[in-house]
């Protein structure tokens, strides 16, 4: 299962997670804005996809910052994580999802989808 997320910072650095909903996989838990591809679908067709669908907003989608296999008991995913250059538009929750900027040395761990940890350790190491 391919799964494309996207990073937006604004200009204070702070990165823009979404709330996974009550009833779904790793509910409660805050990840990056995105979700599954559709076959036929490059990573930045999906992530623009999905970032209209989710959060309302029109992505200029950048380079990839990370991409690993990752396995959630039966569930292997292929999680592909690309920097959002530009946007058009301010998110809002389309599908019911709280949505926060965040700083990325202010937001503990624990609260992150297991996956996206390794992705927040490289944005921490590369924030000013
Ligand atoms: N979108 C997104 N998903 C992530 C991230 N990190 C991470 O472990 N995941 C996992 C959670 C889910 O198991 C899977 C994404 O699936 P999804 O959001 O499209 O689908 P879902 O579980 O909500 O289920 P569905 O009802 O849409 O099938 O990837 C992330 O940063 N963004």
């Amino acid at each position: 299962m391919h799964v494309v997320a996207g990073v937006l910072i604004d200009v204070s650095g702070r990165v823009l997670l979404a709330q996974r909903p009550e009833g779904k996989h790793l509910a409660g838990l805050w990840e990056f804005p995105g979700g599954k591809s559709e076959p036929g679908e490059t990573a930045a067709q999906a992530l623009v996809r999905e970032l209209q669908e989710e959060i309302g907003i029109v992505v200029e989608p950048g380079e990839v910052l990370m991409r690993f296999p990752w396995t959630y008991g039966s569930k292997c995913l292929d999680l592909e994580t690309l920097r959002v250059l530009r946007w058009s538009g301010e998110p809002r929750s389309c599908e019911g999802q709280a949505l926060r900027w965040v700083e990325p040395n202010g937001f503990d761990d624990a609260r992150l989808t297991p996956a996206d940890r390794p992705i927040m350790a490289l944005l921490r190491s590369v924030a000013p």
